[in-house]
């Protein structure tokens, strides 16, 4: 079921961020969101997740469970890489259920053999590694990444980002990207969406028609859409 929000309203302490706020977002593809710093791309994250309430209007096609990625790995420093997987699916699937499934999603991140690892023994790459792993691990429809990739180097980035396709393809999912780099929405992404400065509202929409295995972090085929991208960011920070 796609994700619908209609005549969204919120703000805090007065302060609007959404004004009749819309969109609709397709099963099972990816979008990307762009804005400038305190525009509400997360708290957009945490409405559709309900960790907030809208003041008015509606968001729709969220039962299906939600999974989140934040900018830090947010394990549980006292369980295993294993374990912090198995946490949220135990209850659901059982403990020998749970633990295949784990085992699963930590081959596709490309880190078996870590299982009996603890969070301090593996890098900040390995960790946000475990992070999305359990993101997709959980059975949700869809899963809402804020600025995932922020505190890793460009390298590490782009091996996360390939991840993070590995376990779509392995089960697709609805997936929302916020990120503060062009580059890796043109990488990631399926749609771009950049929000401007509260309570505009979405200032750029756009599909990426660029096939993925033509795309690289930084290519001339993404040059154009990278350039108009960086336009419309520029733009928004001069009306600050
Ligand atoms: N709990 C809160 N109480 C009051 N104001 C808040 C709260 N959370 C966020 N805000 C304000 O709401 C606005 C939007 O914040 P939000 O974190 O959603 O922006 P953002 O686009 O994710 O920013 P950034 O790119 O810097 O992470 C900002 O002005 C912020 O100061």
């Amino acid at each position: 079921m796609s994700v619908s929000i209609r005549n969204l309203e919120f703000g805090f302490n007065g302060k609007p961020i959404f004004r009749d706020f819309g969109i609709d977002l397709a099963e099972k593809k990816i979008t990307a969101m762009l804005g400038p710093s305190g525009c509400g791309k997360t708290t957009l994250l945490r409405l559709i997740g309900g960790l907030l309430i809208p003041q008015a209007g509606t968001i729709t096609g969220t039962g299906g469970g939600v999974s989140f990625v934040f900018q830090e790995p947010r394990l549980l420093p006292w369980y295993t890489v294993l374990e912090n997987i198995m946490l949220p699916i135990e209850k659901s699937l059982g403990k020998a259920g749970a633990e295949k499934r784990a085992r699963r999603f930590l081959e596709i991140v490309s880190l078996a053999g870590k299982e009996k690892s603890y969070p301090n023994e593996l890098s900040g790459g390995q960790k946000q590694r475990v992070s999305v792993a359990r993101a997709f691990a959980y059975p949700s429809n869809l899963i809402l990444m804020d600025e995932p990739f922020q505190s890793l180097d460009i390298p590490l980035r782009i091996q996360l980002m390939d991840t993070t396709l590995s376990l779509l393809a392995e089960e697709p999912r609805t997936l929302i990207a916020v990120t503060h780099d062009p580059r890796e929405s043109l990488y990631l992404g399926e749609r771009i969406v950049v929000l401007g400065s509260a309570p505009r509202g979405i200032i750029f929409d756009e599909p990426i028609s660029i096939p993925r295995g033509e795309r690289a972090y930084h290519s001339p085929k993404t040059g154009e859409l990278e350039a108009r991208l960086i336009g419309v960011l520029s733009g928004e920070l001069l009306q600050q």
